[in-house]
């Protein structure tokens, strides 16, 4: 029934391993103290807020070649992946709250669970698509496309926490939106895979309109799917979204990100939005923390059905005095 798969469900994901600075596991506390379930409520579709996950920290995880903490993160991952799958499995929308963006892993893994035909729109400055063999700094969180790729699995060491994820994704079921920081690594990746993806450069060069009349287009014109967008809230220019760990000048402008969301939602296929990498400790002020913040709230609300020409479902018709 329409609004069973309408209903949504909000997951928050503290967590932090996949990098190395303190306090994006703040995020989901700061995503909510915006105003996150105030905004949702007034739509016209139940939302539960089922929390925030409990992450345990394993005392014995030594790095992995140059990767921290990858049993601390494949866990977290496993145990993101089952709330995902369930809350998906039980009819929602599901809204994760980042936490890093090795989250990802997780939540795209547990959706493909109850929907294995998804595709993969990705927002961000960066591809996170480094195997640790090519990773600058050997964090997960730029890393968490390579462990969901089937095309990438023969270039993939077997890393400690992950034996639990078979890779399931192929390269034409994704697209990035965004990029303008892409590592040595990673963009032969995206060459010798044929990845497609619309940087910064595009964006100019074509429009926000005609990348997601492409980008839909790409995904959907064979067969419509569920779709799971995360969204690294670095994909916003940093003077929009200053709160995050690795700012690059030149990001999307408030309506270009506004604009993908309106057309995702219009599909009707969003099934698991992640919103990821708000760090209020990196914000210089309150104030910048509140604007991340309340940016994440505004991008999630869009992708959910809020319209910037408004919306009356209050009102049948005008109303008459008596
Ligand atoms: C690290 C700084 C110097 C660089 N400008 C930067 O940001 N680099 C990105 C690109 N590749 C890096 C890595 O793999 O470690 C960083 C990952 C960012 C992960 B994300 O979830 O925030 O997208
Ligand atoms: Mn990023
Ligand atoms: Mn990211």
């Amino acid at each position: 029934q329409q609004n069973r798969s309408h209903s949504v469900a909000i997951l928050g994901a503290p967590f932090s391993k996949g990098q190395k600075r303190r306090g994006v596991e703040h995020g989901p506390k700061a995503i909510r103290d915006a105003g996150l379930v105030e905004r949702l409520s007034n739509f016209d579709y139940p939302v539960h807020d089922f929390g925030d996950l409990t992450f345990k920290h394993l005392e014995k995880d030594e790095h992995f070649m140059r990767v921290p903490f990858p049993r601390t993160v494949g866990r977290a991952n496993q145990l993101l992946s089952g709330a995902v799958s369930s809350a998906v499995g039980a009819g929602h929308t599901c809204i994760m709250l980042g936490g890093d963006h090795s989250l990802a892993i997780g939540s795209v893994e547990g959706h493909a669970q109850q929907c294995p035909d998804l595709c993969l729109i990705w927002v961000d400055a960066h591809a996170d698509i480094n195997t640790p063999l090519t990773s600058p700094s050997g964090n997960l969180h730029g890393q968490s496309v390579a462990f969901l790729l089937k095309d990438l699995q023969n270039k993939m060491p077997e890393v400690p926490g992950f034996s639990w994820i078979k890779p399931f994704l192929s390269a034409r079921d994704l697209v990035y939106i965004g990029l303008r920081d892409v590592d040595p690594g990673e963009h032969i990746i995206l060459k010798t895979l044929g990845i497609q993806y619309f940087s910064m450069r595009d964006i100019d060069r074509m429009g926000i309109q005609r990348v997601m009349e492409v980008t839909l287009d790409h995904l959907l014109a064979r067969k419509q799917r569920p779709i799971h967008l995360s969204f690294d809230i670095d994909a916003f220019d940093p003077s929009l979204a200053p709160a995050t760990g690795t700012p690059v000048n030149g990001g999307l402008t408030y309506r270009e990100g506004i604009y993908v969301t309106e057309e995702i939602h219009n599909t009707g296929l969003l099934s698991v939005m992640d919103v990821v990498e708000v760090n209020p400790t990196l914000g210089a002020t309150p104030e910048a923390v509140e604007a991340t913040s309340s940016l994440a709230v505004d991008v999630i609300a869009s992708a959910l059905g809020q319209t910037r020409e408004g919306a009356h479902v209050a009102f049948p018709k005008i109303p008459e005095p008596k």
